[in-house]
């Protein structure tokens, strides 16, 4: 993609650009992508800051959209030499309907293919999820596990399932013509839990935390590791996929990569810790305080009280038996498939990570003050 006359010349949109790693991935590719002449950013609900961007050098267009409108998706990706899909329903609290999340997570990622095929798009990158592959409903773990690591994906809930069928949808239209008879090179980039700064989660415990007097309490064994990678390494991770993916297409076409950095391996709350605690909150207990059963039987309860309540209001806490299970079961990844393929190392030490982390955690302590 680089040779001179193309200096400055490509047009990327971005799926999904106003979320927590869509603002993220946009702002790493004003930053990091020499070669951009037109960032296109398509969402469907564009955030105020992006009206920031565009008195820079590179043009910055945004586009109110929804990705399950072929048409829509179609006239945004016009031109564009790059789309990095990022736009999806991350529910896993039963919020929207497993119809929704698979309208806008899978029939949305085949329009984004479609439109490639129609418009000529030739670089797609798509970001998958580590839920593609676990944790299963069996709860087995997955220990540091690489890419290739063996591992019985079986998925029963709508938001992982969508995942698993849209990267295979992605993967699969590796290599397709699109207009002009070149072929379409796919890859799909899978992070594991993200965290930083815009981490709505993190931002829930958080205020969680506060409210109980700036305590949490333990739920889950200190021994359940759970994979975690820094918002800005995810980001750094897709601006060099899109950009090695033409010269490197026939290594990179239709890989999956996981996405991973130097966080440490540690339980999910501990690891929430990490940046909690020096913003005044303390874990209690060296043990979960609740016997597993009664954290089933809670689970459980909120599930039954969700499709109870839903002709009357929408019911949707943290725990229910899926996010337990996804807490309670170690899912951590080890690889450097991304390094040996493209070059990548992640932009952010851990000790940036999360230095950049608690001054965002801290500032929503002095803007709720
Ligand atoms: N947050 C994580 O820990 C995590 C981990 C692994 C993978 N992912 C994946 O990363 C992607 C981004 O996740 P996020 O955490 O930034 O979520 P997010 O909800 O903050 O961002 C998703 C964005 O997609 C947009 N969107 C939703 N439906 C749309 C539609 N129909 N048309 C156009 N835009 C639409 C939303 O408005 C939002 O801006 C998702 O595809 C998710 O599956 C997230
Ligand atoms: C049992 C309670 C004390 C804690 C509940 C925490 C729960 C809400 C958290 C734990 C793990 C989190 C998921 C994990 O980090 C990875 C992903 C993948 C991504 O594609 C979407 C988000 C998701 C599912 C996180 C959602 C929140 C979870 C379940």
């Amino acid at each position: 993609m680089a040779n001179s006359a193309q200096a400055q010349k490509l047009v990327y949109l971005v799926t999904g650009g106003c979320g927590f790693l869509g603002e993220h991935v946009v702002r790493m590719l004003l930053q990091q992508e020499p070669r951009l002449r037109e960032l296109r950013i398509f969402d469907l609900h564009l955030g105020p800051w992006v009206d920031e961007l565009k008195t820079g050098p590179v043009q910055v267009t945004a586009i109110q959209g929804d990705v399950t409108q072929a048409h829509e998706v179609a006239a945004a990706m016009d031109g564009a030499h790059v789309v990095i899909h990022i736009a999806g329903l991350v529910d896993v609290f039963g919020r929207a309907s497993p119809k929704t999340i698979h309208e806008v997570n899978v029939q949305g990622t085949q329009n984004v293919i479609e439109a490639c095929v129609q418009t000529g798009t030739q670089f797609l990158v798509y970001t998958s999820s580590m839920e593609v592959v676990g944790p299963n409903i069996k709860g087995h773990p997955f220990y540091r596990g690489n890419e290739d690591t063996p591992y019985e994906a079986v998925h029963k809930h709508p938001y992982p399932r969508s995942k698993a069928l849209a990267e295979r949808l992605v993967l699969e239209a590796n290599g397709r013509k699109v207009r002009g008879g070149l072929p379409l090179v796919t890859c799909a980039l899978r992070p594991t839990g993200i965290y930083g700064e815009g981490h709505q989660i993190m931002r829930d415990f958080y205020h969680q935390g506060l409210r109980l007097g700036g305590r949490l309490f333990r739920a889950i064994p200190t021994s359940v590791e759970h994979g975690r990678v820094y918002v800005g390494n995810v980001a750094w991770m897709h601006v060099l996929v899109a950009r090695e993916l033409e010269q490197r297409a026939a290594l990179m076409g239709g890989q999956v990569y996981f996405c991973y950095d130097r966080s440490p391996y540690k339980s999910y709350e501990d690891f929430n810790m990490e940046f909690l605690g020096p913003c005044g909150l303390r874990l209690v207990g060296a043990r979960p305080l609740l016997p597993y059963w009664l954290l089933v039987l809670l689970a459980t309860l909120n599930a039954l009280l969700q499709w109870l309540l839903r002709p009357l209001l929408l019911y949707a806490p943290l725990l229910n038996p899926y996010t337990l299970a996804v807490a309670n079961t170690t899912f951590t990844v080890s690889t450097n498939k991304a390094q040996r393929h493209f070059g990548y190392e992640p932009l952010f030490s851990w000790e940036d990570s999360r230095t950049r982390t608690i001054r965002w955690v801290q500032a929503l302590e002095s803007s709720a003050q």
